[in-house]
């Protein structure tokens, strides 16, 4: 453990996260957790997403505590964690997800590129094109494979011909890596297509609206082992073009596909650093203490 390393600590004064989090070593259930304090590397030098102190509540109940983080343009960002942590409420505040749920309610300042996602005057179908999500269970629409990936781009108006919305379709497809397995059946019914089969129609229905940004709810946890390892070559070949948030239980997952990994603990963000030093040689006893399955 090198909580103590002191190169590590003036690491981390340099990004003015103020002083450690107090440990205790031996009971990691029992740490003080301060808020609003994270260690390691949560800032990046051109951010895609600048988050500052953001707190969400579900009724009285508080989801996330004060965090503060930026994504970086191009980056691939795994946010771990034990359940209930707050991974998912984090990640749905990025394209205003939770917006239907009445009692929840987001503070603290959100910027994409600059610009305050929670404006009042902010148009959330625009953002939401901007900022897709994949779902942990893939969720098709009841339409053929075609109209599944031409729906975005119908609504949005990205396409005034048939011949283009066709190109956007195969582009799509071929992103998500579906093409020769789809282009002979574009009529059939998408909810026909294997399990793997239909969460990669989602990324190409993501994709299909030109996003900047791709967030990820446990995109694989309903997939097996093989089609987990295609979409992940996916989400590797779509980070030269995409920001990619994903939210994962497997640390094999975020390790294999992440460039930073972010550890909350009970709606705090404990840690962010590069993946391999948050498996190798983490900052915080809690990361450690649950990279090496004490908990969670
Ligand atoms: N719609 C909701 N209404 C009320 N409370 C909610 C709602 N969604 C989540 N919560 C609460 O917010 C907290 C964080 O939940 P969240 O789903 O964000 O955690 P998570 O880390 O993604 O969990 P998991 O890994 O199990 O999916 C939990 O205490 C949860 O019960």
């Amino acid at each position: 453990m090198n909580t103590m390393n002191p190169s590590i600590s003036a690491e981390a004064d340099m990004q003015d996260q103020g002083p450690a989090i107090p440990v205790r070593e031996n009971n990691p259930e029992d740490t003080v957790i301060e808020e609003g304090k994270t260690v390691g590397k949560p800032f990046a030098a051109d951010p895609k997403f600048k988050l500052r102190n953001v707190s969400v509540s579900y009724g009285k109940d508080r989801a996330i505590k004060d965090i503060s983080l930026d994504i970086g343009r191009n980056e691939v960002i795994s946010f771990i964690g034990p359940s209930g942590c707050g991974k998912s409420t984090f990640l749905r505040c990025l394209n205003r997800m939770n917006d239907s749920i009445d009692i929840c309610r987001v503070t603290g300042e959100l910027l994409l590129d600059d610009e305050d996602i929670y404006h009042s005057k902010r148009d959330v179908v625009e953002l939401r094109a901007r900022v897709g999500m994949v779902f942990q269970k893939p969720n098709p629409f009841p339409k053929s494979i075609y109209d599944n990936v031409a729906y975005g781009p119908r609504i949005h108006g990205l396409a005034n011909r048939k011949s283009d919305l066709d190109d956007i379709v195969e582009n799509s497809l071929r992103k998500a890596g579906l093409w020769d397995e789809a282009k002979d059946r574009l009529d059939s019914i998408a909810t026909g297509m294997s399990g793997g089969q239909q969460q990669r129609l989602c990324i190409a229905r993501a994709i299909a609206v030109s996003p900047e940004v791709i967030l990820m709810d446990e995109p694989c946890s309903a997939l097996d082992p093989i089609a987990t390892a295609r979409v992940e070559e996916l989400i590797a070949e779509m980070s030269e073009s995409y920001t990619i948030v994903i939210v994962t239980h497997s640390m094999q997952q975020a390790a294999r596909v992440s460039h930073r990994t972010a550890y909350f603990h009970l709606g705090h963000l404990v840690e962010v650093n590069e993946t391999n030093k948050v498996f190798t040689s983490p900052e915080h006893q809690l990361t450690e203490s649950y990279i090496t399955g004490r908990f969670g």
